[in-house]
Formats: C-alpha cells, sequence, structure tokens
C-alpha cells in the first residue's frame, strides 16, 4: 500500500509517531535512540522509521515546515496507517520574557493565525488543545530525567517572517510562551481523526530580544527533548 506522500506499508508504524519537521533529524534520532531502525518511508525526502526504544516500537517520521504540510502526513498517518499517537518534537522560538533559549516548552494548547481550526467548526473558535494524558506522560518524564519545562499556550504561525514583533508582545501579554508552525493544524487534524496529539519544543531562538542558540548547542539540547519524548511513552 501507500498514500499520496507515504510509501510504506500497513503495518509498518508503531502506535506512537514522534514528529520533528526537518527530515534529517528524523534520521539522526532513529539512527541515535532508536535499536534496529529501518526506513519505512521516503516520499519527497520526507524521511520515516521504525525502531524500538527500550524494547518498544516507536517511529520517527518529519512533518516539513507549516500546518499544511504536517496536516497532510497526520491524517495519512491516522487515518491510512493506524496511528494513535502523535507528537511533535521541534524547535519554536520563545515570546514570554521568562522563557530562555534551549528550554523545553510542552504545547498545552494551540492559538493561531491560521484559518484550518476555524474551518473545523463552521467559522467558531476551537481550542486546539494537548491529549491529556499524553502531556502528563510527558511532563512525569521531564521531572523524571531531572529537566525542568514549562507548560502553556503556544502560537502557531503561517508566517515565520513578520513584519514587526507588535503581534509577539501581545501574546506575550497573553502569556503565551512560544512560537511554532505546525501544532494548531496536529491538535486539529489529531482530534478531527480520533488520535492522540501533543507537541514539545526546545527554544532555538526568541523573537523579541532576537537571542539564538549558538549552532553547536543546538543539537544537545534538541537531544535532551527527544529523550522526554521517547521516554513519555
Ligand atoms: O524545528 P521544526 O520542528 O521544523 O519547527 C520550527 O522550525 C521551522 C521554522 O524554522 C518550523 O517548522 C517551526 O515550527
Ligand atoms: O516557528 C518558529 C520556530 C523557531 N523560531 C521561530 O521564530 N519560529
Amino acid at each position: 500500500m501507500s498514500t499520496p506522500h507515504i510509501n510504506a506499508q500497513l503495518n509498518d508504524f508503531a502506535e506512537t509517531v514522534l514528529m520533528p519537521g526537518d527530515p534529517l533529524r528524523a534520521k539522526h534520532i532513529a539512527e541515535t535512540f532508536l535499536d534496529d531502525a529501518r526506513e519505512v518511508t521516503s516520499v519527497r525526502n520526507i524521511l520515516g522509521y521504525t525502531g524500538t526504544y527500550n524494547g518498544k516500537p516507536v517511529s520517527i517520521m518529519a512533518s516539513g515546515m507549516g500546518i499544511p504540510s504536517m496536516s497532510i502526513y497526520a491524517r495519512e498517518l491516522i487515518v491510512s496507517y493506524g496511528v494513535k499517537n502523535l507528537i511533535r518534537i521541534g524547535t519554536c522560538g520563545g515570546i514570554g520574557s521568562d522563557i530562555k533559549i534551549r528550554d523545553v516548552i510542552f504545547a498545552q494548547g494551540a492559538s493561531t493565525d491560521s484559518n484550518v481550526n476555524r474551518a473545523r467548526v463552521q467559522g467558531y473558535d476551537f481550542a486546539a488543545i494537548a491529549d491529556f494524558d499524553l502531556l502528563v506522560n510527558g511532563v512525569e518524564a521531564a521531572k523524571r530525567l531531572g529537566i525542568s519545562a514549562k507548560v502553556g499556550n503556544v502560537f502557531t504561525t503561517d508566517t515565520f517572517y513578520q513584519a514587526s514583533t507588535d503581534l509577539y508582545q501581545q501574546l506575550d501579554k497573553l502569556g503565551v510562551l512560544a512560537v511554532d508552525m505546525e501544532t494548531a493544524g496536529l491538535y486539529g487534524v489529531a482530534a478531527e481523526y480520533g488520535a492522540n496529539a501533543m507537541a514539545l519544543f526546545t527554544v532555538s531562538d526568541h523573537v523579541i530580544t532576537g537571542e539564538a542558540t549558538p549552532s553547536e548547542e543546538r543539537q544537545n539540547s534538541f537531544n535532551e527533548m527527544v529523550k522526554i519524548a521517547l521516554e513519555s511513552i
């Protein structure tokens, strides 16, 4: 079997799929953290792998960037491959004044400038929220690993390059912690098709102060987040 965007066979994916945006990150995670990892899909170089972690089957597959890309892969994974749990493991831009680069953030909910979730409910607001059990398991895994993490609302944008920081200043006042480009879409698709979703990030830069993670440190903080996600399964 295959779908328009995934060329894996039925049963190639585990029940739980971890989704970074970047295909090379998916490859790195599979090669670094999983046992017996094998590539299961490579359409458009959006790479996907399945292996085991501590004996438990788990898959890693890239989402690409942005809500449309994430939504295509999340829907095909759920509907065609029977995936139950989708955990986004990404980078984000910090918004809050107490958010520091390299922090780990769990997206309890995801606001957005996209219309995709309103389109699901006849133009009304839809509260895009994480699956409670996945969120609690993630937060507890972070505690066990001794990694402090923040939990709260994030903002998913279609516009990586904003014209000004005005929007982010307003979001800061509303307590929004960080910005990414996929989570609100992932939560909407999971709700529509009956799966569980959750997202966590490492902060790669701060969109108000302009601070950014030095590239050599980026991989270390990314690996910490991956460890949390894998230990939460
Ligand atoms: O690091 P990833 O998971 O790709 O996430 C963030 O990075 C990309 C933008 O550079 C967007 O996809 C955004 O959500
Ligand atoms: O979506 C993102 C991710 C990282 N940094 C940003 O500014 N935006």
